[in-house]
Order: C-alpha cells, then sequence, then structure tokens
C-alpha cells in the first residue's frame, strides 16, 4: 500500500512539489489508487484539480470512471500544456489516462512539480505489443515515487502485467475495455502472441 508522503497543511507551507506515477496493465486498479489518493487530497482539504485526455470517451467524456464504477469529476484536455494553464494556485494535479498525451507532459509534470505542486499520474506502461507506451518511460525517470499495480492474468489467474488486444486492430491507439482488451501475465500474454 502507498503511504502518501505529502498529505495535511502543514506540509503545504513547504510548497515543495514532487512527481508520483501509477503504473501497470489495463483493469490493474491505476485509476481507483489515482481516485483513492486525490480523494485523500480533498479530505485534508487540499486545492486538486484533475485532469484526462479528451480523446477518452470511453466511459464519460468529462468524470475520470474506473473498470469498478469509483467516479471523480476531471477536466478532459487536448494537449498537455492546457494542464499547465488550467492547474492555477492547487496543491495537487492528478492526471489519468497520461499515456495518451503528447510528450510535453514530461515537461508540464516537471513544471507543475517544481512550483511546488503534487503531481499524481496513472498510466498504461506498455501498449498492446508489451513496447514502453510513451511518454511513460520518461514521466517514470521523473518520478519521486513509482507504484506499479497488477491485474490479474484472465488465463491462468496469476498476476497480470500486460494487455493483450483480442481484436486484429494494428493501430496503437484503440480505445477500449474488456470487448477489445484483457489482462495476461508475461506466459500467457507471449503463448499467443507468437
Ligand atoms: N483481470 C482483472 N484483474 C483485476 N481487476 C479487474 C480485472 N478485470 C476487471 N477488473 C476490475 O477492474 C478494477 C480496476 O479498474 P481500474 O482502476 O479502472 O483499472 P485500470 O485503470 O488499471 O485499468 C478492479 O477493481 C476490478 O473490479
Ligand atoms: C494496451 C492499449 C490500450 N489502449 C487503450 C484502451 C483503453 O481505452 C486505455 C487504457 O485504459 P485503462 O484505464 O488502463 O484500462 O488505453 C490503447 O489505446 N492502446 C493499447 O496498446
Ligand atoms: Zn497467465
Amino acid at each position: 500500500m502507498f503511504i502518501e508522503p505529502v498529505i495535511g497543511n502543514n506540509t503545504l507551507k513547504d510548497k515543495k512539489g514532487h512527481i508520483e506515477v501509477i503504473c501497470g496493465s489495463m483493469f490493474s486498479g491505476k485509476t481507483e489508487e489515482l481516485i483513492r489518493r486525490l480523494n485523500r487530497a480533498l479530505i485534508a482539504k487540499q486545492k486538486v484539480e484533475i485532469f484526462k485526455p479528451s480523446l477518452d470517451t470511453r466511459y464519460h467524456d468529462r468524470d475520470v470512471v474506473s473498470h469498478n464504477e469509483t467516479v471523480i469529476r476531471s477536466t478532459p484536455v487536448q494537449f498537455a500544456d492546457d494542464i499547465m494553464l488550467l492547474a492555477g494556485d492547487c496543491d495537487v494535479v492528478g492526471i489519468d489516462e497520461v499515456q495518451f498525451f503528447d510528450k510535453q507532459i514530461v515537461h508540464v509534470a516537471n513544471k507543475l512539480a517544481i512550483a511546488g505542486k503534487r503531481v499524481i499520474m496513472a498510466g498504461l506502461d506498455m501498449d498492446f505489443e508489451g513496447k514502453p507506451f510513451d511518454p511513460m518511460p520518461q514521466l517514470l525517470a521523473s518520478a519521486e515515487y513509482v507504484t506499479k499495480v497488477h491485474a490479474i492474468c484472465m488465463k491462468c489467474g496469476d498476476l497480470a502485467s500486460y494487455s493483450y488486444r483480442l481484436t486484429p486492430a494494428k493501430e496503437k491507439v484503440v480505445l477500449g475495455e474488456k470487448d477489445n482488451y484483457e489482462a495476461r501475465c508475461r506466459t500467457c500474454f507471449y503463448e499467443t502472441k507468437s
């Protein structure tokens, strides 16, 4: 379990920012964990702004929604730089589906952290081919705190770190959920792939 390094008003006076990244496969609980951390910041009466890429209209065009239907209100934005403009004087910035942002997101996350904000991002570390999902490697390298969460393999019940695409589509970005993807462990992912 991740223990928040900064919570409560005392530490806010310091205005020392940092970056947290929550990564893993689809269905691993990234969004649930993001929502959990953001809700705790809200309970601590911190100012929280939440963003997601506007292309992610899968469950809701505005809110961040987990596969388990936990929900938190967010602002959909097209470009990473939009976050910089909209974050204002908040204490905490939450970003879901961060793998869909342009590479400027790395600069934006760092600038927000340097400005004293706690930046919490959730995203896929690998695509459907098991390749790193840019810009996640760069964000992981910049983060002070990295949490990798795991789903359950739909083939064998082991821990899963891969997102297996069930359709023949070859484009990198194909939105979907259980209709298009299932979580798999390394063995089951490569067994069917080759
Ligand atoms: N194969 C799976 N392994 C684990 N959880 C799953 C799986 N399939 C569906 N779920 C559901 O997905 C929820 C996690 O959803 P979510 O936080 O949206 O994941 P992510 O953002 O990583 O895709 C779990 O609490 C569980 O209810
Ligand atoms: C592996 C992979 C996934 N996607 C899409 C599918 C979903 O819409 C999101 C991931 O959502 P989750 O909250 O992590 O379940 O990404 C994609 O476009 N390309 C891929 O390779
Ligand atoms: Zn497996």
